[in-house]
């Protein structure tokens, strides 16, 4: 039998086709010679191996936990820019100087308004849906309201949708949350940073003035910096292969984000927090530990592990540093911090987690961050899509960019019956 955990080349005629036996006449196709004819094919589950594009924007060195933008750390991104910073960068190739910038978010703040017939469709929806599960439909039927930027083949109606979807995922993500609490939405204050804006829609009462915190503000952006972009991730090709056929933009962010949703994904940050709350205290870590390295027991380590990163991920690093900024400045002491920690502690002290090279990844921290801010675990993910967004856009218009550019179409191994003839009903 082939190794099938291993790179294969099709030509390879040992293959584990099933029922190849039979009468074959000479018109039959002999699915083994069809394999072994071609060597045009490589099997490469998971893509593990497999380079889908070629790609200006990220760079990632997982052996050295290294991440670049266009180029740029992440950690002096982090530290020294603003997420409006790193969009522009993304989207065009290079910083902005004081002017690009002031004009970029000034078209970004000119798109924070969303159609009014979009309330209905929030209404449509049960007050306990799951904020992804909201996301995915109302970023989908943006299809259905902007016409005037779906021609993938114009680069100016390109830019337009790229920046229609930067601008109105915060109103959008900040109006599923104010839904799923009963409170009426909130219209974007355009005189507010991206991020401040964010927090005064999620977190703004009307009766009230709504004061953002600096300092949550700071971290709420620094967050969304690290969330804005890594190569080709599940929700990011996911949005390319969408994007490969032609399709609507808005549906091609609504199918990232989809993806995104999954706990091997981005989904992780949720299930990272729920896994923290539910160990509670250090003393409990052992047995969860355990658990993680019993192969009978389908449990892991949420917020740990990484198809690339084999050392630890530099966003982690920035988000538990984050995750002290915050706590301190809000003087919250969260006993989840301690437990996950300790966890990290004695999981990269352990011969299992050394061998494998798990470490912390980005979603690890970001929900003690955001669950100090005050976002039920439930947000955790609709504020990576959010985030994500911007990387997901460059990305789909770099492909579409790309000469090479074609429609995403991977082989398969078929493993099913050889060719038959039809029987009919009564005779089977
Ligand atoms: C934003 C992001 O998407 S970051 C990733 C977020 N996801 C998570 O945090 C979920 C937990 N982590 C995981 O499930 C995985 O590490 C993934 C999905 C991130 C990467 O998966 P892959 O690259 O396919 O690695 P794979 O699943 O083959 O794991 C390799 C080995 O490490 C083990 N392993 C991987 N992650 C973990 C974990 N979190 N806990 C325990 N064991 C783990 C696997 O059991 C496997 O062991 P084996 O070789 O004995 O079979
Ligand atoms: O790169 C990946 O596979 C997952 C990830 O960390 C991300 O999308 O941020």
């Amino acid at each position: 039998m082939a190794d099938r955990t291993a790179k294969l080349s099709i030509a390879d005629t040992d293959l584990d086709l099933p029922i190849l036996s039979g009468t074959m006449g000479p018109d039959v196709v002999d699915i083994r010679k069809f394999y072994a004819q071609t060597d045009r094919f490589t099997y490469d589950p998971g893509f593990t191996s497999t380079a889908s594009c070629d790609s200006g924007l990220t760079f990632i060195d997982g052996d050295k936990g290294m991440l670049l933008h266009r180029g740029y750390p992440i950690d002096q991104l982090a530290e020294k820019s603003s997420f409006m910073e790193v969009s522009y960068l993304l989207l065009d190739g290079e910083l902005p100087n004081k002017a690009q910038l002031d004009e970029f978010e000034y078209t970004i703040n000119r798109h924070t308004m969303v159609h009014e017939q979009l309330k209905t469709l929030y209404n449509g929806f049960r007050r306990d849906a799951h904020p992804m599960a909201i996301m995915c439909g109302v970023v989908g039927a943006l299809s259905a309201f902007y016409h005037d930027s779906t021609d993938i083949n114009d680069p100016e109606q390109r830019r337009i949708a790229s920046h229609r979807l930067i601008a109105k995922m915060p109103t959008l993500a900040a109006m599923a949350y104010k839904y799923s609490i009963g409170q009426p939405f909130l219209y974007p204050d355009n005189n507010l940073s991206y991020a401040g804006n964010f927090l005064r829609m999620t977190f703004g009462v009307p009766a009230e003035d709504y004061v953002v915190d600096p300092v949550i503000e700071r971290a709420m952006d620094r967050i969304f910096i690290l969330h804005a972009d890594h190569e080709q991730n599940a929700s990011t090709s996911t949005v390319r292969l969408a994007g490969s056929s032609g399709a609507n933009p808005f549906a091609c962010i609504a199918a990232g984000i989809a993806c995104l949703w999954g706990p091997a994904h981005g989904g992780a940050n949720e299930a990272a927090l729920n896994m923290l709350r539910e160990i509670g205290t250090v003393d409990r870590i052992p047995e969860y530990i355990a658990r993680a390295k019993d192969k009978n027991d389908p449990f892991r380590l949420m917020g740990f592990g990484h198809r690339v990163y084999k050392n630890y991920d530099p966003r982690a690093k920035v988000m538990a540093q984050t995750a002290t900024e915050v706590l301190d400045k809000l003087g919250v002491s969260d006993p989840v911090f301690d437990v996950a920690r300790k966890l990290e502690e004695i999981a990269l002290n352990d011969p299992y987690f050394i061998e494998k090279k798990l470490y912390p990844n980005v979603d690890f921290y970001s929900g003690i961050i955001l669950s100090a801010i005050g976002f039920p675990t439930t947000m955790f993910t609709a504020l990576f899509a959010l985030a994500r967004t911007v990387g997901w856009v460059a990305q789909w218009n770099e492909m579409i960019s790309d000469p090479a550019q074609k429609i995403g179409r991977p082989r398969q191994l078929y493993t099913g019956p050889t060719q038959r003839d039809y029987v009919p009903v009564d005779k089977r």
